[in-house]
């Protein structure tokens, strides 16, 4: 039995099982929802107002640079924005509106499509919520695999309608997430002969992915909430798309937390840990958080994208040498979503191989290996 992306969470059951609250009806931020400084060991917003140039790199993707530029995004930012990707902006409008209709239903419509203790597809709360004291201003529905079961609970009418734009969804981002993969490692000087699992014609046909609807309600005190904790993605990388409203923060080293504005028709791509992996740490996975706001409305698709789910992966043999011993051992996407259950941010360096010494330091602005 081939290993499967939607048993990742067979052997790391949730213990909590939340209640679902009705966000519109909550006048004032319940306690149970109001973070203090310590409840989240990240730096809050000392912002970057006016500076100018340390914004988000956006790519046009028909661009000829385009190679360049986005290897030089994953070694400084870990994120980018990008334009031109070919995605129809109907098709935005679509999902964007079935995000909406989703989560407008009545809360007890929704938890019939709730996710179970150990399973990864459904409506809740985000996985790691486990991890935190207080609880995240945000709700959000997980697909792997078919949605149809889902959908019927949820739109006993309409269910087909919104199983055909999940797949059409799936199915053009996984094309833009196999164009990002040889940007990205291209970049890096890696080809099709150094990748066997991108398959015979490099399309990354047995790529498996999940796609995370999240949902920010207007918030009545948003300095003291948080939309969903800092985190980093356990992808190779995750392609974003948020509405006009913003709220995405990525950590910027030396500066803090960055805000990625919508811009209209673009997406936000992400660098994963697998990819930080895959590339020994050249392409460091990034730390980014969601806030919220008093009046609008949020909502954010990711298409967290990954490799086939029995395959393993480890640091490119091409970007190794005598001075560059490969930092990670060798894991399954699974297998990483387990360690990610149990160690949250401490995920990666839990797959760290004995650090040589000069990777404990930073070797450039940008590129340091962070241990523990
Ligand atoms: C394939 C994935 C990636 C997951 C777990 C599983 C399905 C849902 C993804 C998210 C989506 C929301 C943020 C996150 C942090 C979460 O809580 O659930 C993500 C997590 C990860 O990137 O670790
Ligand atoms: O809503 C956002 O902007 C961020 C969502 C996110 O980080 C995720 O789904 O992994
Ligand atoms: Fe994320």
């Amino acid at each position: 039995m081939p290993a499967r992306l939607s048993d990742a969470f067979k052997s790391h059951p949730l213990n909590l099982q939340l209640k679902h609250p009705d966000f519109s009806s909550l006048q004032e931020l319940p306690d149970s929802y109001a973070w203090s400084q310590n409840d989240d060991q990240y730096p809050s917003s000392p912002g970057s107002f006016g500076a100018e140039q340390d914004s988000v790199p956006v790519i046009d993707l028909s661009d000829p640079n385009a190679l360049k530029l986005t290897g030089h995004a994953c070694r400084t930012w870990g994120v980018f924005q990008v334009t031109n990707h070919g995605i129809p902006s109907k098709l935005l409008d679509d999902i964007e509106s079935a995000g909406r209709s989703l989560f407008s239903l009545p809360v007890q419509q929704k938890l019939k499509a709730a996710r179970s203790p150990d399973g990864i597809s459904g409506y809740g709360f985000a996985r790691i919520s486990s991890f935190f004291q207080k609880l995240m201003w945000s709700e959000g529905f997980t697909i792997v695999g078919s949605p149809l079961e889902h959908f019927r609970q949820l739109w006993p009418q309409d269910y087909n309608k919104f199983c055909n734009i999940i797949e059409e969804y799936e199915k053009v981002m996984k094309r833009l997430a196999g164009r990002l993969m040889w940007l990205m490692l291209g970049s890096l000087g890696i080809s099709m002969e150094d990748v066997k699992w991108a398959g015979p014609k490099g399309d990354f046909r047995d790529a498996s992915a999940a796609l995370q609807l999240n949902s920010y309600p207007a918030c009545p005190d948003p300095d003291r909430a948080m939309g969903l904790a800092a985190h980093t993605d356990s992808t190779l990388l995750t392609i974003l798309y948020q509405n006009n409203t913003s709220g995405l923060q990525v950590l910027r080293e030396g500066t803090g937390w960055v805000t990625v504005p919508p811009l209209p028709g673009a997406l936000v791509v992400n660098v994963g840990d697998l990819i930080h992996i895959l590339s020994n740490g050249l392409y460091p996975s990034v730390l980014h958080r969601a806030v919220v706001n008093r009046s609008r409305h949020r909502l954010s698709i990711a298409y967290l994208y990954g490799p086939p789910a029995s395959v393993q992966i480890s640091p490119l043999s091409k970007l190794l040498g005598p001075s560059q011993p490969p930092l990670y051992r060798p894991i399954t996407w699974n297998e990483y979503l387990g360690t990610k259950a149990k160690h949250f941010n401490n995920a990666l360096s839990s797959v760290l191989l004995c650090a040589p010494l000069n990777a404990l330091v930073d070797v450039s602005d940008h590129n340091s290996v962070k241990v523990g």
